[in-house]
């Protein structure tokens, strides 16, 4: 894609408001990684809140431009609670992420998921399985077969590569839009080469670090960046600044880090230090 593209222009910009305007991107995400989501937003340029209760999130929701769930860690409250937020954000045209973690794990999670359906999210960010998994659980069917293979549930870590999400995300992205509240919408699939897609264009990431499969939350952290890109921009160019964000990122972070431990040091550090210009000018594939 050529330098001057109008989707590079749009990526740079929304890096810059974002470090401009500090935007809130409120959260309702599990308690394994909610600090490393907190950090990375506010490394990002963003602002962040974590809440679990739905009184407090519709109140911050007014002051937020965007929201995240996540559902990696559920408790018995969660049910009712995350159908309650997910049917005020439609009522209320709010902008949200979600990231179904483990999607297809539990009948807890499943009938979470499955209530999201009728209210969905502006954007689904997640890895490869799991995007599978929640156009299962949405009965969401591809037009062709992407390659035959029979999904089954994952755990947190996908078992499948983005490659075979390519369809489920364009079908997913599709029914976002159709069925969201303000129908327009982004599917971003994560893994070695992360896939971006608003349903009709659909491009590649090939950037990042394999380290990042080393730190718990790199996809939990990446779900809630995008929420504070979507504060200040349309879901396809957020979801692509927040993914190149962190792909420019960690392959800084990979120069420096001895090991896990020091390649999160490291990691935010760097989310903190890279230019707006060196993220937009990052390796984009169109795949049209
Ligand atoms: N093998 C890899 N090489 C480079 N980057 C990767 C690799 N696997 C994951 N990433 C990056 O790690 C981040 C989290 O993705 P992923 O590990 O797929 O999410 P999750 O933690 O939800 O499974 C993304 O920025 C993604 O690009
Ligand atoms: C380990 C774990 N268990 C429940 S949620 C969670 C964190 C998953 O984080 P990520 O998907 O970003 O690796
Ligand atoms: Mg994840």
């Amino acid at each position: 894609m050529s330098l001057n593209d109008p989707v590079r222009e749009r990526i740079r910009t929304a890096c810059e408001e974002v470090r401009q305007k500090t935007p809130l991107a409120q959260s309702f995400t599990n308690f394994v990684t909610i600090n490393l989501v907190a950090n990375a937003q506010l490394a990002a340029g963003g602002s962040a809140a974590m809440s679990f209760l739905p009184d407090d999130i519709k109140d911050i929701e007014a002051i937020s431009g965007a929201s995240y769930i996540n559902v990696g860690t559920l408790l018995p409250s969660y049910e009712d609670a995350l159908k309650d937020i997910a049917k005020s954000f439609f009522e209320r045209t709010s902008l949200w992420v979600l990231d179904p973690v483990a999607a297809g794990l539990g009948s807890t999670r499943t009938r979470i998921l499955k209530a999201f359906a009728e209210y969905p999210p502006t954007i689904v960010r997640a890895n490869a399985s799991e995007i599978i998994a929640l156009c299962g659980i949405w009965d969401i069917s591809l037009k062709t077969d992407s390659n035959g293979k029979v999904n089954r549930p994952a755990g947190v870590e996908s078992v499948d590569d983005v490659d075979s999400a390519t369809l489920h995300a364009i079908e997913l992205a599709r029914y976002l839009r159709e069925h969201n509240a303000t129908h327009t919408a982004a599917v971003a699939v994560s893994g070695e080469r992360d896939l971006v897609t608003d349903g009709d264009r659909v491009y590649r990431l090939p950037g990042g670090n394999a380290m990042m499969t080393k730190i718990t939350g790199a996809g939990c952290s990446l779900g809630g960046v995008t929420a504070t890109y979507l504060a200040v921009s349309d879901p396809l160019t957020a979801a692509l600044a927040a993914s190149l964000h962190f792909n420019c990122a960690s392959e800084q972070a990979g120069t420096v880090a001895q090991g896990p431990g020091s390649f999160q040091t490291a990691f935010l550090d760097a989310l903190w230090q890279i230019q707006a210009a060196e993220i937009a000018d990052s390796t984009i594939i169109d795949m049209h």
